[in-house]
């Protein structure tokens, strides 16, 4: 399928997407959400890949949503539309896991697309921020939410009411970042941690993600009994024989994802 604002490419078993407006520093455009998702699509449908890397240009990963496309929109035309919602939650609904590989810009929605990922790889140029409030509105795919989560009230509500831009060593030591590695090596390093969870039994990855994510969603308590439950399910898996076969035997696992 052709898409006009993305690169899409596989490599073995990883499934990388690029996002390609750099005249417009990655703007999130209706057409680049759509390409979006139908590459998610199709990467959640191809039995090969196992692990998703969301990637930009040097320069950005996304500045934003685009600004001048939605400029003169009134109030109904973003409420009938549900501006912001429809396309942007593909990322959040993916099974597969997806790793957000951020160098330079990653801005207002850029930042809410990165956030809605798996976890963030950062360049050593990477900026993160929610400037929204710097033209008059505020984040609107998740930004004051998932930001608290991750940095902290202290730290979300500076960035969200000042606009100002976090550094990578910044957001690394926040928790919004997992790891930063120098900017040429982004998209390999990316792609290595990608292949290395494409590797694992698929049914224990996807445990793993739907866990930590009802952490989000649950009580302590509720989430423990959660994972405890998808624990004991991982003994109904080949996978979970095999791994554990594997270990005793001094050997590596090979993983049917049964
Ligand atoms: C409202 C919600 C829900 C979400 C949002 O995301 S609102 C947008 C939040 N993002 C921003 O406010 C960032 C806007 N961009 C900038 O502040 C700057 O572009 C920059 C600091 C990221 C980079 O500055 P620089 O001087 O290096 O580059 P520019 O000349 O400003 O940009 C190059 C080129 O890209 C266009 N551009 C950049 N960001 C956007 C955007 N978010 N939407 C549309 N277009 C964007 C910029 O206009 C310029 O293109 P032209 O030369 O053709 O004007």
């Amino acid at each position: 399928m052709p898409y006009e604002n993305i690169l899409v490419e596989t490599r073995g078993r990883v499934g990388l997407i690029t996002l390609n407006r750099p005249k417009a520093l990655n703007a999130l455009c209706v057409g680049l959400i759509k390409d979006l998702g139908a590459a998610l699509d199709a990467f959640e449908a191809d039995d090969e890949v196992g692990c998703i890397v969301l990637t930009g240009s040097e320069k950005a990963f996304a500045a934003g949503a685009d600004i001048k496309e939605m400029a003169d929109k009134t109030y109904m035309d973003a409420y009938l539309q549900d501006f912001i919602t429809v396309g942007w939650q593909r990322i959040t609904t993916c099974r597969k896991p997806i790793i957000a590989a951020v160098a330079g810009y990653a801005l207002g929605g850029g930042c809410e697309i990165a956030m809605m990922c798996d976890f963030i790889i950062a360049a050593e140029n990477a900026k993160f921020g929610q400037p929204e409030i710097t033209i008059g509105t505020i984040p609107g795919s998740g930004g004051t939410q998932r930001l608290t989560r991750f940095v902290g009230k202290s730290k979300a509500m500076d960035m969200c009411l000042t606009g100002r831009q976090m550094d990578a060593a910044e957001a690394e030591r926040s928790g919004l970042v997992s790891r930063i590695v120098p900017a040429a090596d982004l998209v390999d390093e990316a792609v290595k941690i990608a292949d290395r969870i494409a590797g694992m039994s698929r049914p224990a990855v996807y445990m793993t993600k739907e866990a930590v994510n009802a952490s989000y969603e649950t009580t302590l308590q509720q989430g423990i009994m959660f994972e405890r439950r998808l624990f004991h399910s991982t003994f109904a898996t080949e996978d979970q024989k095999e791994g554990m076969a594997a270990f005793v035997e001094k050997r590596q696992p090979n993983f049917k994802n049964r």
